[in-house]
This record gives C-alpha cells, structure tokens and sequence, in this order.
C-alpha cells in the first residue's frame, strides 16, 4: 500500500499510510489503492458521499495518487479542525503541494495580499460600489448587447469575461480592466495554473519540479501584466514614496493597497504583477462559475424569477444601487447561498495539511503530512442537515431570516460547519463580500434588464465533476434579449 506522497519516490516527511488507520473508502490493496485513486478523477462525489453515508461524523480516508485524503463531518470534528493552530494543521501547506509548483513559492511565503483582501477591500465595498455598478452596466450592454431579438451567449466564457472586467474595475481601475489583452490574460492565467496543478498532481513526486519548471504560467502571465500594469505600478510607488498613503489623485483600488502593504522588493513592479495574478486566479473562475450556476438554476426554475424582480426593484427604489441596497436583497443572496450549498463547486473544504502528529477529541490519529479535509458537498446534501437536501429551493435561506435572531446567520457569506463553500474559520475566502456583493449585483442588473433562457427552454445543463469539483457545463448556451415588462 502506497504512502502519503510515495506516487513513485515520495518526500521523506510523510509517514506510511498504515499509521492512518481509519476506514477505507473505496479499494485499499497495494494495486486497487492506485486504481481507487484514478477512480477519484472522475467519481470523486459518489466516493465521497458513500463514504459520508458510511461514516457520518467520524473520520475516513480515499486514496488518491499521492496520497491518503483523510475526510471529516460532523460539528465537533469540523469545529476542531478549524480551530487548530496553524503550526499544527496548515492551509498553506495543503495549498502549496501542488501550487508551489504551477504559481511559485513566493506567493505562498508571503501572503500580505490577503490580509489586503481581508482588510481593504473589505471595507472598501461601499466606496467602490458605484465603480462595481458602472462596470457591470457597461460590460454587460458590450458584451450582451440588450436587444428586442434574442441573443445567443456561451454562458461560462460570457460571464467570465464580465466577472474579469467588474472585478478588475476594484482590482486595477480603467482603462486597463478592459483591455482585452489583460481579460484574456487573466482568464487564460487561472486556467493555465490549474492546469498545471492537475498535471502536477498526476505527476511521480521527483518530477514534480521539473513539470511546474517547463509548464508555470508565471513568467508568461507576468510578463504580459507588467506591459499593463508596470508604468502605472512604478508611478503610484513613485508617488506614495514622495507623499505618503495620501497623494494627490490616489486610485482607490487593490494596487494602491497592495503597494502600501508591501515591503522591500514586495513593492517591485513585478512582484506586485505576481499578486495581482494571484487574486484574479482565486477570483475570477470562482465568482463566474458561481454566477453561472445560478444561472442556470434561475433559467431552468422560472418560479424565483419574478419574487426576485419585485425585491429588487422595492430595494432599488428605496436605497438607489448602493452597498447598502445590495444588504436588503434577502431573496437574492438566499438564491445565490442555495446555489453554493446545492452546487458547491467543490465537494471538500478546510482542507489542511498536519504538519505534526496531531489526535482529534474522539481519538482520530492525524499523522504528521496528512491531509485532511470536511466533507462540504455530502453535508450540503444530508437530509438530516437540511430539510429537503436534495431539492434546490432559492429562497430557502431568506425564510430563515424572516425569523428573530437568525438574520446574520443566514447570510451568503456567513459560514458555519454546515455550510462551508467558503470554508470556515480564520481561513474562510477572505474574498467573499467583495463576490458575495458583486454577484448580487449582477444577478440583480440582469433581473432588471434581461429575458432569458436556456438554449434548451427549461433544461438544467448537466454538470461535468473533474476530481472533488462540480463544474458548470462550459458549452451550454443562454439566449438574452432586453426585458419586456408585462
Ligand atoms: C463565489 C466566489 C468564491 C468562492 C466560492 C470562494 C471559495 C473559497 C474557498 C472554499 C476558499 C478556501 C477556504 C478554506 O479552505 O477554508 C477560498 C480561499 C480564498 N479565496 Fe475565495 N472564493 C470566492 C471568491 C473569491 C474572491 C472574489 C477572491 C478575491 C477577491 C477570493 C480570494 C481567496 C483567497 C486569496 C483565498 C485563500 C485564503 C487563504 O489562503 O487563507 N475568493 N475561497
């Protein structure tokens, strides 16, 4: 039976697999683990719901190629793993064995962006609203032209690019958010990197360095942004050298808070480039491929459509298209949760790397180098968590905040052990108010100006899973023309 990391010659530091004894899911001899571990290429959601019905609340263990996956459930376990220190279950280790190789070591060193995220951008959402607003008007008029004929759009290329543009708007400012050379570089960047993250993980471990050598999209990727970024990167550092946090004419976007934060050569024209990469990556395919989902349940479950409109039009005639309006679209936020929570796009979460020995409460060993991960998709889909699981029911989560007490709790971006498509705890996506807030206003901009519908009227298309994720069909079509008000 293989080892943790042994696909062909493993790195020493992991333990043999025998010290995780836990149930197996899935084949277990030295040849069916390898087999097992190819059958999690493509059936990785049936493994881990058989393993969840099996072992709810407890801990079992997949194999994958190059390693044993330890899978937790249940509130006391998922509470215990978030709240382990860093220094004893680690995000970034887990994140780096195979992203060290597709997007460089450096970003996982020194991760100052996202405590930028966490901080700035945060609390910047009420003042880059109205830029966030322009650009989703503006994106959407050039790319789906409101028409009184129907238009017919690839969905997930469609909204990527809008998500590219409205994100950037935040992330770099005009003009360059719609340059069509920097769209497609960050639409391409993500997709290169996990690219080379899969073909990393199918890899034998010796070679692992020599693939992410031959394959990063890094140098490419930074190349191509410094034509855009560069000048305008060396000019703000020039500025906030001279003048402080508060010179003259100041953008109020992730580059000048990602230059204030910096440190030393962190503040280089190239290495902010690397970041500013790294936040479209985590960004972009996450938000559009969400914003698709929706989508598609929107156009293939008519019934949410016209609750939806009237909040939204009530909300906008009160508060005009502000942050604060964004806050009181409860249906909206419910619908986008129930598409996360319905189809999440990956089936696991907090997934973390032991980097010592490590016993949970109920006696689960962790050997050193093992990773663990919380069974998102299964609980998202237990009928003993959520009433009617494997129904999609749009305002599932705005009926709960109808009650006293519960309105916080049921927030799109209020994550908790049952509901974890954010993660959970001090690593949860320091990005989500800035999606959950972006999405909300798309969703709420096509309600107000699109018909829609899919090319196929009324047919959900069928997801495609690729390890624990949950893709949106990327050929699927919708048609769009302008809205007839009845
Ligand atoms: C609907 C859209 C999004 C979803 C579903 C999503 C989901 C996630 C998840 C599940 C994690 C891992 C958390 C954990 O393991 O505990 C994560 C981490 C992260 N997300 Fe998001 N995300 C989204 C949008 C964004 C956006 C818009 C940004 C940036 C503006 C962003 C930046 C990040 C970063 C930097 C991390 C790594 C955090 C860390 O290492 O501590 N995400 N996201």
């Amino acid at each position: 039976m293989f080892s943790s990391c042994d696909w062909f010659t493993g790195s020493a530091r992991f333990k043999p697999s025998e010290q995780v004894k836990l149930p197996i899911v899935g084949s277990s001899g030295n040849f069916t683990s390898y087999f097992g571990a190819m059958k999690w290429i493509s059936k990785a959601n049936s493994i881990l719901h058989e393993g969840y019905t099996k072992h709810k609340n407890r801990a079992f263990k997949i194999a994958q190629l190059d390693r044993w996956r330890v899978i937790i459930s249940g509130q006391e376990l998922i509470e215990e793993l978030r709240k382990a220190p860093d220094d004893n279950m680690s995000l970034e280790e887990a994140l780096g064995e195979v992203l060290k190789y597709s997007l460089g070591q450096q970003l996982l060193d020194n991760t100052y962006h996202i405590h930028v995220l966490r901080t700035q951008l945060t609390r910047n959402l009420d003042s880059v609203f109205p830029d966030v607003k322009d650009e989703i008007m503006t994106a959407f008029e050039e790319i789906i032209p409101s028409s009184d004929n129907w238009v017919s759009v690839n969905a997930l290329e469609t909204f990527m690019k809008i998500v590219t543009r409205v994100s950037n708007r935040v992330f770099v400012g005009l003009p360059v958010c719609r340059d069509p050379e920097y769209i497609r570089l960050n639409m391409e960047y993500t997709k290169q990197v996990v690219k080379v993250a899969i073909l990393v993980a199918l890899t034998p471990c010796f070679l692992r360095p020599l693939v992410g050598r031959l394959f990063s999209p890094v140098n490419s990727g930074v190349s191509c942004a410094m034509k855009h970024l560069g000048p305008m990167i060396d000019d703000r550092v020039r500025k906030y050298a001279l003048h402080g946090s508060a010179y003259p004419n100041k953008q109020n976007d992730l580059l000048s808070w990602l230059i204030e934060k910096a440190q030393g050569s962190e503040q280089e024209a190239r290495n902010i480039c690397i970041r500013v990469l790294a936040v479209n990556m985590a960004a972009i395919h996450t938000t559009s491929m969400t914003f698709t989902h929706a989508m598609f349940h929107l156009a293939s479950k008519r019934q949410f459509i016209a609750p939806m409109r009237e909040e939204v039009e009530n909300v906008i005639k009160q508060d005009g298209w502000t942050k604060t309006a964004m806050s009181k679209l409860h249906k909206v936020d419910s619908f986008l949760k129930e598409t996360l929570r319905f189809t999440g796009l990956s089936s696991l979460s907090i997934s973390q790397i032991a980097l010592q020995d490590y016993t949970f409460s109920d006696g689960t060993f962790i050997p050193k180098g093992t990773m663990v991960s919380a069974a998102a998709g299964a609980i998202h889909h237990d009928k003993g968590v959520y009433e009617n699981a494997n129904t999609f029911d749009g305002f599932r989560f705005s009926g709960f905040r109808e009650q006293d007490g519960e309105n916080l709790k049921h927030q799109m971006v209020s994550t908790s052990h049952d509901y974890l498509s954010f993660g959970h705890g001090r690593h949860a996506c320091p990005g989500r108010f800035f999606a959950a807030n972006e999405l909300k206003a798309m969703l709420a901009h096509v309600l107000l100006t699109y018909d829609f519908r899919m090319e196929i009227d009324g047919i959900r298309p069928l997801d495609t899973g690729i390890f624990a994720n949950t893709l949106p069909d990327p050929k699927a079509r919708m048609l769009f023309r302008r809205r007839i008000v009845q």
